[in-house]
């Protein structure tokens, strides 16, 4: 149990309904196992990923006061960028070093939902680099639409309707972030994690690093393994929603980030998730008289809103005050 599975997804991209169920077992076994898996064979290009990279890293490399025009800290609905120590995802540990860039669906000041002011619902606010926008826009919609492929293979193994998933994920409250971890500079400073230990809070998170490395999961006996960059994939895992609308099936696995030295680092997570009022409660295929289920019954907007509270300082701050 010292690598992690990689999983050839294309077969679900053929039109050979046959072909889904072998990869569909290789994927329900992962999760299972491990919560995390490598994808090969997907829809998203080089030159995407290359585009969407050069973008991100221009973005980083303006001045603080420019990316602080649009602060995430200063929205209600988590959109924007997010300053160095602005999360500290372990609490025994200090801020991360890391700065971010949140966007979601993006939905305009006249959508109902933003006019009740519901949570995690608006507009995206995106820096004004000329390209940015369309670029980052249309690879939110290619991410989605390659976590809902992944969820609907899930639904083979766990036995339900095919479209179970894809009927809760319109109008999604999905993330696509982008990361810039600075250098780390003298070895005695490896407390300083660019990110904390921590499970993701939602669904399912397709993960695009650089070259870097430095991410890190912790396996079923509690040992730290690399998961080092691999060439055109994703790093894909469960959130500990997942876990618990799979009443535990799927493991929510651990992981963290530790700065490479001397070199920055980037990546760009995708979190997948359903539409906010979306119950998750036990899937039919998840329980029976052995396997009852664990959890009682919450929404997905009332679920990640409870787990934003813990790792945003800010946000700890402002209540404390
Ligand atoms: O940057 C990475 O490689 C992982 C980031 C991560 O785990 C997260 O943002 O939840
Ligand atoms: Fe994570």
């Amino acid at each position: 149990m010292d690598q992690l599975p990689i999983i050839d997804i294309s077969p679900l991209y053929s039109d050979d309904e046959n072909a889904w169920p072998g990869v569909a077992e290789q994927i329900d076994l992962a999760c299972r196992e491990w919560g995390f898996f490598y994808i090969k064979g997907h829809p998203i290009s080089a030159q995407r990923i290359d585009a969407v990279l050069d973008h991100t890293q221009r973005f980083f490399a303006l001045p603080t006061a420019e990316k602080l025009k649009i602060d995430i800290t200063q929205t209600r609905h988590h959109r924007g960028y997010g300053a160095i120590a602005t999360e500290q995802l372990d609490p025994s540990k200090p801020s991360d070093l890391k700065e971010t860039f949140d966007m979601g669906l993006h939905l305009p000041a006249n959508h109902p939902d933003v006019l009740a002011e519901k949570p995690l619902r608006g507009p995206n606010r995106h820096p004004s680099q000329p390209g940015w926008e369309a670029l980052m826009e249309q690879h939110y919609l290619d991410m989605q639409a390659l976590a809902q492929t992944l969820l609907r293979a899930m639904t083979i193994a766990l036995n339900i309707e095919r479209d179970f998933f894809d009927s809760r994920f319109i109008d999604p409250v999905s993330v696509l972030r982008m990361i810039h971890y600075p250098p780390r500079h003298t070895a005695s400073s490896a407390e300083q994690q660019g990110a904390g230990a921590h499970t993701d809070y939602g669904c399912i998170t397709l993960l695009y690093q650089d070259s870097a490395g430095g991410l890190q999961v912790k396996n079923v006996k509690g040992q730290w393994i690399d998961a080092p960059p691999i060439d055109g994939t994703f790093v894909v895992n469960l959130g500990d929603m997942m876990a618990r609308w799979s009443n535990d099936r799927y493991r929510s696995t651990p992981h963290r980030v530790i700065s490479p030295l001397g070199v920055d680092r980037y990546s760009m997570p995708f979190f997948a998730e359903p539409h906010p009022d979306t119950r998750i409660e036990c899937l039919p295929g998840c329980q029976d008289a052995q396997h009852p289920a664990k959890y009682p019954t919450t929404t997905c907007a009332e679920f990640l809103l409870s787990r934003f509270a813990d790792t945003y300082a800010y946000r700890r701050e402002q209540e404390a005050v």
